[in-house]
């Protein structure tokens, strides 16, 4: 599925903004919303949701406007994971399923099929009889992918699922993404780089409510080329200086000189121009970190 997101803003007091005038195309594949806390990432994830409705603006699914008449219907193709997902920490990996199914209206040997392979797919299905409470918190992760895809939605949305998991879970949850994609559209937020670097065709980087890049991860390597400096400055130098005027991306000290990878339009002193990362265009555009 297609959508569009045309001009949302969201207002939430007369003070705070989650989002603003945001635009937004996102196709079939993984898209990639990355933005520091506090971004809009969760706020534009539950309005396309259609659980959060946005001061204004428009989401368009498939051509489709999302209102009051047809956000129920639009729904029934979208799976959610938030960020926080509670279970009842009693039931059965089985049962959680189950009663996920359930709520999207399956019933008998469909809803059975189906939530066996919503397991399968997050490889929990060898776990299926054993207790929520007993779960890791990377297993937990993956249960909560598992009730968002058990009515197959065409467009799957989930907020940061690899926060706070070890890497290996990291990497697994990223597959299981890509493998949903197929030809269907995820959504995901993070604020690891790397997640988005390998596993998303689409990016979308989101900084103070605001839009900052949509493209794809080349193009926004691209788009920082000739900004990139490595600096190895004499330790007798004030670096100081470079700092201040300079985003840094790395830092270290070496036996005789301090070395920087710095981003900025001119070259600095002692440096040598060098090739963009991701991480690099990602700090670019949301200009460095917060002092
Ligand atoms: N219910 C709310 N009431 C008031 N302000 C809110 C509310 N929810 C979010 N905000 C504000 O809107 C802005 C965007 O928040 P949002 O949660 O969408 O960001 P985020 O990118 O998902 O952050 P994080 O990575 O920390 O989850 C923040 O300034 C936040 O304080």
């Amino acid at each position: 599925m297609h959508i569009r997101v045309e001009q949302i803003s969201k207002q939430y007091s007369k003070k705070s903004y989650g989002l603003k005038e945001v635009s937004l195309e996102i196709q079939p594949g993984v898209c990639g919303l990355i933005g520091r806390n506090g971004a809009g990432k969760t706020t534009l994830m539950r309005i396309i949701s259609g659980i959060l409705e946005a001061s204004s603006g428009k989401v368009y699914m498939d051509g489709r406007l999302m209102d009051s008449k047809t956000r129920k219907q639009l729904q029934q193709s979208i799976g959610y994971l938030p960020q926080e997902f509670g279970f009842y920490p009693q039931l059965s990996v089985l049962e959680a399923i189950d009663y996920a199914a359930t709520l999207h209206g399956m019933k008998g040997e469909t809803k059975k099929a189906k939530t066996r392979e919503a397991l399968e797919k997050v490889h929990l299905d060898v776990q299926s009889r054993k207790k929520i409470r007993e779960l890791s918190g990377g297993m937990k992760r993956r249960l909560g992918i598992a009730q968002a895809i058990v009515h197959e939605p065409d467009i799957l949305i989930v907020d940061e699922p690899t926060t706070g998991v070890d890497p290996e879970e990291r990497i697994s949850i990223r597959n299981m993404l890509t493998e949903y994609a197929g030809h269907k559209t995820v959504i995901l937020s993070t604020h690891i780089i790397e997640d988005i670097a390998q596993s998303c065709k689409q990016v979308a980087v989101l900084d103070q409510g605001m839009l900052k890049y949509q493209g794809t991860i080349a193009g926004m390597i691209k788009a920082v080329s000739g900004v990139v400096w490595e600096c190895s400055l004499p330790l007798s130098m004030d670096y100081k200086r470079i700092l201040s005027e300079y985003i840094t991306v790395s830092s270290h000290y070496m036996e005789d000189a301090m070395k920087l990878r710095v981003l900025g339009e001119e070259a600095p002193p002692h440096s040598v121009p060098v090739a963009p990362t991701a991480e690099d265009a990602y700090m670019w555009m949301i200009g460095g970190l917060t002092k």
